[in-house]
């Protein structure tokens, strides 16, 4: 295999789970990687957070190092990988790398998603590259084909299961029956959920992906902040159950819209029921995928493994060919491009379907009630299912699409009303 030019130098910082494998590809694939790159890439230094322990990695050990900083700051580099994770010391380190003349891989969507423009102005500056595939849905090519490939169309919706560890609770629930305590403790016992798995099944997590998702599909700049978040922990057994009825199921769901009539988008999280025959339904276990909508394209759908070790050092090292080439070239290669500041549109303005279901007394005038209840505030019903159970009923309705505050006024008033002995499960409903 042909290999010119001298070694480029690659830094990394922290090793653990997908650091040891990016490693792993780094030291065992390193003849392919050379060749593909067009010289090699040797690896300079590696930081950890504590030094003198036992690792998993096959490296001459004075390459690791405790100060991240000073390796960062040493001018040599060529390219730097931040997989610690975090806010801070990543921030610090991605900067002072970049100011140093490196290009840099992260996978830290966290960051990016608090302050990625302070990180990609750096980038401009010191005209590097800064990539992070790695940090949307692990080892699918996403971000890259939105950024590229679609960089000539107009990408009007992106929908996607972005988080493996509610993925595989929900699906849980939904083949076994297992209530959410359960499903999440298995999770936890597979090693998918965190022992503090907040990130997971609060929403943080898939919000910050659906903020740099929002960003590059629609060249603008969206921050964690920007996007509604709902978690996944108030999703029952009985939910589940009632998407099943309605020939659905329920998953945890990130949403970017463009609403081209008032050049604004919408970035949202929550659990939401999809129709059986969506391309999302199947999406089973801890698996990840991402649901494009553009208007020559049409529809896409990107489909693997959104976590681990291996499945992320796939998007780490995919990204470091990538910014290796350019540094060979001597230019930086495409970067963010957010042309145009869209406003983002609170959640009571996204355009959504409710399914509601509502334990009622069983007597003359109360559906007719209800109806009121959703008519007064301007919401269309799509269905209405009806339960005898004794002197009461449980009522099924699936709504038309309506503004998410006209729906939730509307349970509001469901809630509020005498006849209406409890609002036992709500839900949205996406997807058609
Ligand atoms: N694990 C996954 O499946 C996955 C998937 C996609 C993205 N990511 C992202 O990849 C990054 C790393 O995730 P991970 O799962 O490998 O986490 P991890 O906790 O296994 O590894 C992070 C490592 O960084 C080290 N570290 C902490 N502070 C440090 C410092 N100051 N200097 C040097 N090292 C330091 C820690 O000791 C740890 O070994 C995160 O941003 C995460 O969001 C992970
Ligand atoms: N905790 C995340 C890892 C990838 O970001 C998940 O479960 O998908
Ligand atoms: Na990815």
């Amino acid at each position: 295999m042909s290999q010119t030019g001298k070694p480029l130098k690659v830094a990394l910082l922290g090793c653990g789970v997908v650091g040891t494998e990016v490693v792993r590809i780094l030291t065992t694939r390193a003849d392919d990687l050379a060749a593909r790159v067009g010289a090699p890439l040797e690896i300079a230094g590696i930081a950890v957070r504590r030094g003198g322990r036992e690792r998993d990695i096959a490296v001459d050990p004075s390459l690791i190092t405790t100060d991240a900083q000073a390796l960062v700051s040493r001018g040599d580099l060529d390219l730097v990988i931040e997989v610690i994770g975090g806010l801070e010391p990543a921030r610090g380190l991605i900067l002072t790398a970049l100011e140093h003349g490196a290009s840099v891989v992260t996978a830290n969507k966290a960051l990016l998603a608090e302050d990625g423009p302070t990180l990609f102005a750096a980038a401009e500056k010191y005209e590097r590259d800064l990539y992070f595939e790695a940090a949307v849905a692990g080892a699918i090519p996403i971000l890259r084909p939105l950024r590229e490939s679609l960089a000539g169309d107009d990408v009007t919706r992106v929908m996607g299961i972005v988080n493996g560890t509610t993925n595989y609770i929900l699906d849980k629930m939904d083949s076994t029956g297992a209530g959410f305590d359960e499903a999440l403790a298995e999770a936890q016992a597979l090693g998918y959920a965190e022992a503090d798995p907040t990130a997971d099944i609060e929403g943080f997590d898939a919000a910050a992906k659906a903020a740099l998702l929002a960003s590059l599909a629609f060249h603008t700049r969206v921050s964690i902040a920007d996007v509604h978040r709902e978690g996944i922990t108030e999703v029952s057994a009985t939910d589940i159950a009632s998407a099943r009825e309605m020939g659905c199921v329920v998953k945890s769901l990130a949403i970017c819209e463009l609403d081209e009539a008032t050049d604004s988008v919408s970035a949202r999280v929550y659990p939401a029921m999809i129709p059986l025959n969506h391309p999302l339904a199947s999406v089973r276990d801890a698996y990840n995928a991402v649901f494009v909508e553009s208007k020559a394209a049409g529809q896409l759908m990107f489909y693997g493994r959104g976590a681990g070790g291996a499945p992320t050092a796939s998007a780490v090292l995919g990204d470091l060919v990538s910014a290796a080439r350019n540094r060979l070239k001597g230019v930086p290669g495409v970067g963010e491009s957010s042309y145009t500041q869209r406003a983002v549109r609170p959640m009571g303005d996204a355009m959504t379907r409710y399914h509601v279901s509502l334990d009622v007394a069983d007597k003359a005038g109360v559906l007719a009630a209800v109806a009121h209840a959703f008519s007064e505030h301007d919401v269309s019903i799509q269905t209405v299912r009806q339960e005898g159970r004794g002197g009461d009923a449980q009522l099924v309705v699936v709504t038309h699409t309506a503004t998410d505050a006209a729906l939730s006024a509307t349970v509001e008033t469901l809630r509020d009303m005498d006849i209406v002995r409890e609002v036992s499960s709500v839900m949205r409903v996406e997807g058609d």
